[in-house]
């Protein structure tokens, strides 16, 4: 319900500051792992998403047509448009690691369009990069104060291979994903012999949604549904990736999830998503994506994950305080004085707004400062200061350190 006032409230200063402050811990954050911001642009062609395989819904897509008839889209996701520049650019980028912070338009969300800040990783296919980018989220998560947060960490493959047995229609599919999604386990077993499957198969397929929680824990359970070399070698792997976050001591944030399912289907490996208590969405989602870059006549592989920053923005603690605004006012014959002093302040990183005298008493909590012809008059509340020069001012204001 919260989420319906997003787009509102962010134009109110207080919240917006917070996006700002969001953003900026994010992107420093990104930074410091090395990751380098790009921007790609907000319209992009259709066919760029009508060709690549496993991508947003074409009809969750926002379009429009321009003066020649051409078919454009409002960007539906970033991973795909910096897959495609990555292949063209790569020699720019020799850590092949970029981040943005970009609005996505999709319908299926109310407010139909999101900011995302995120990060994707290209060229190493190692528990190591899935591990570094997995880290980065909780210690991002961790700068930010996020009261309490999770990440659950799944495989795209393992319950697809399992899949692969049960030979399903896409609709059938869906419906499955759908039980093991919201873990409906009651609806699994009728659904799957309705279907006719084996009884063995379906034993293995109604675990799916129980492999969930302590990693020990679920490791150990998912050996029983193994069935295959691909699906020890995934089982193997997403418990080579645990190990590297025990040493990156962040695997008390970290759930192991078999039965996680992103829509998003250009994932091939390691998945993960981020939830906050209280919040049914995840704040966060990613993954690895080894083949994308195949629509693009590569193949690079890659992993990343992209922040819901407008949910990350409400779920913060409390206002912000902001910084302090001076009111400066001035007599007529002091504007070019007033003027001056207000730079001053500015360049000492100061916030200022100037304007002529008015008889009006300042009520407000913030401070003001009376340029006059023969002196400056400093007040706040019930404080006040007299100054003859503009130096003897500063020297005060910021010895006394009002901040
Ligand atoms: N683009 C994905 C998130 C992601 C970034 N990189 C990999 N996955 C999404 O919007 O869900």
């Amino acid at each position: 319900m919260r989420n319906k006032q997003l787009l509102h409230t962010m134009f109110y200063p207080k919240q917006f500051s917070k996006k700002r402050h969001v953003i900026h811990t994010l992107t420093g954050r990104f930074s410091k792992f090395g990751y380098q911001q790009v921007e790609t642009p907000v319209f992009e062609n259709y066919d760029l998403y009508n060709d690549v395989q496993g991508t947003v819904n074409t009809a969750d897509m926002l379009k429009l047509i321009d003066p020649s008839g051409k078919v454009l889209v409002l960007r539906p996701d970033a991973t795909i448009p910096i897959a495609r520049h990555y292949t063209n650019l790569q020699e720019e980028v020799a850590t092949g690691r970029l981040s943005y912070v970009l609005d996505i338009f999709r319908s299926t969300t109310e407010e139909r369009s999101r900011t995302q800040a995120g990060v994707e990783l290209f060229g190493e296919r190692t528990p190591e990069a899935d591990a570094e980018l997995i880290a980065l989220a909780v210690t991002s998560l961790k700068e930010l104060e996020i009261p309490s947060f999770k990440i659950e960490i799944g495989h795209a493959a393992f319950y697809k291979e399992l899949l692969r047995e049960a030979d399903l229609d896409a609709m059938q599919q869906k419906e499955l994903d759908q039980y093991i999604q919201s873990k409906n386990i009651s609806e699994i077993v009728p659904f799957l012999k309705d279907l006719g499957l084996e009884a063995a198969l379906i034993e293995k397929l109604r675990k799916i949604p129980m492999l969930y929680g302590d990693a020990s824990f679920v490791i150990d359970e998912a050996e029983n549904i193994i069935s295959s070399d691909k699906m020890r070698e995934e089982l193997d792997y997403v418990s080579r990736v645990y190990q590297l976050l025990q040493d990156y001591q962040v695997d008390s944030y970290i759930s192991i999830n078999l039965g996680l399912i992103n829509h998003m289907n250009y994932y091939s490996g390691i998945i993960f998503q981020g939830f906050a208590e209280g919040l049914g969405q995840p704040i966060m989602m990613g993954g690895r994506y080894d083949y994308l870059t195949r629509s693009f006549h590569q193949e690079t592989p890659a992993i990343g994950f992209a922040f819901e920053v407008d949910l990350l923005v409400d779920l913060l603690p409390g206002i912000f305080t902001e910084a302090e605004i001076i009111q400066l006012r001035y007599e007529a014959s002091e504007r070019q004085h007033a003027f001056q002093l207000a730079e001053l302040f500015r360049e000492a990183n100061q916030t200022v707004i100037v304007k002529a005298f008015d008889k009006k008493e300042n009520r407000s909590d913030s401070p003001e400062i009376l340029v006059k012809s023969e002196e400056i008059v400093y007040s706040k509340q019930k404080e006040a200061a007299v100054f003859k020069t503009n130096q003897e001012l500063l020297d005060w204001y910021f010895r006394k350190d009002v901040k």
